[in-house]
């Protein structure tokens, strides 16, 4: 099966400034992949090259088969830009209209059932949006489509958290269509969730692909058990994997690398009245593979 995407060696300066650096990379046909990396570390550089809005100062991409040059791939392309830009005294819902049928002709009721599902008012001219519905309105032209690609740069930014459920649903209905997402975020937590592999990017490097399921199995958390009575120190002395240990009384906190397994299998012979595990936080992770790199 063609990949549908596939990236050798990308390359972006910005005049000295560097936006990506020798990108390779290979995005399989019905996979979420999720782009995460903090501000300013290439995502959006990224995207905009797959989209042949900016040009490589060196290497090639190709997309859905396509080089990034050839204009044929666009109409199979889904896109929800970072910054989107919507002005102009058309109401939202006329303006979505209007794409739908310049695109191929979606049927309204698409968009009318793609904004229910938001909660997005369509009835307001596109430049009185407020950041939250301007984000609905691009959510909702890049999906109504269907398209076999869809590529979103930071999507739920500006969607409160109920809204931010909805359109981790939509994702996981585009897969199970076996159509292929990118999706790009700099939270860790939303991205697990749908995704099937990440790639992890910083300072214009990817510094990591993996698995969903092995990012986890890395990932640094900070865990608190508190138990109904003191537990002696030396039950979970020198346990796998366990960091930064303090009991005090009844309460254990430390951090746990990877399996919390060895943990939870001696905090086994106590009674646990409460336990609070924090999702692990991007930062931790990169400095989990900035330690493996050195
Ligand atoms: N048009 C441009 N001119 C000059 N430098 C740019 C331009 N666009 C991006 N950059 C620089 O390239 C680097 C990567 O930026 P990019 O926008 O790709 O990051 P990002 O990961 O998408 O971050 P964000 O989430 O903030 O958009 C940054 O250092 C940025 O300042």
């Amino acid at each position: 099966m063609t990949a549908v995407v596939e990236a050798e060696g990308l390359t972006k300066y910005y005049r000295a400034r560097r936006g990506l650096e020798d990108l390779t990379l290979e995005i399989r046909p019905g996979e979420v992949f999720g782009y995460l990396g903090p501000n300013g570390a290439g995502k959006t550089t990224t995207i905009r090259l797959l989209l042949d809005v900016i040009r490589p100062t060196r290497g090639t991409v190709r997309v859905l088969g396509h080089g990034s040059r050839e204009p044929a791939a666009r109409a199979r392309i889904g896109y929800l830009p970072g910054e989107l830009v919507l002005e102009g005294r058309e109401k939202a819902r006329d303006y979505l209209r209007f794409l739908g049928r310049i695109r191929g002709g979606v049927p309204p009721k698409r968009i009318e059932e793609l904004a229910e599902r938001l909660d997005a008012d369509l009835s307001v001219p596109m430049r009185k949006l407020s950041k939250g519905n301007k984000q609905k309105v691009g959510l909702i032209q890049a999906f109504m489509r269907e398209p076999e690609f869809l590529i979103l740069d930071e999507p739920t930014s500006g969607l409160d958290p109920l809204l931010q459920r909805e359109f981790l649903s939509m994702v996981r209905e585009v897969r199970v269509s076996g159509r292929t997402v990118l999706m790009s975020s700099h939270v860790l937590a939303e991205v697990e969730q749908v995704s099937d592999r990440v790639g992890i990017v910083r300072e214009g490097r990817l510094v990591a692909v993996e698995d969903v399921s092995a990012l986890r199995e890395k990932a640094v958390r900070r865990v608190e058990l508190h138990f109904d009575a003191p537990v002696p120190p030396e039950a979970f002395a020198d346990l796998p994997g366990v960091r930064e240990l303090s009991i005090r009384g009844a309460a254990l906190a430390c951090t746990i690398d990877g399996r919390p397994d060895a943990l939870i299998k001696a905090a086994a012979g106590f009674t646990v009245v409460h336990l609070v595990s924090s999702e692990p936080d991007l930062e931790e992770i990169f400095l989990t593979y900035y330690s493996e790199a050195s």
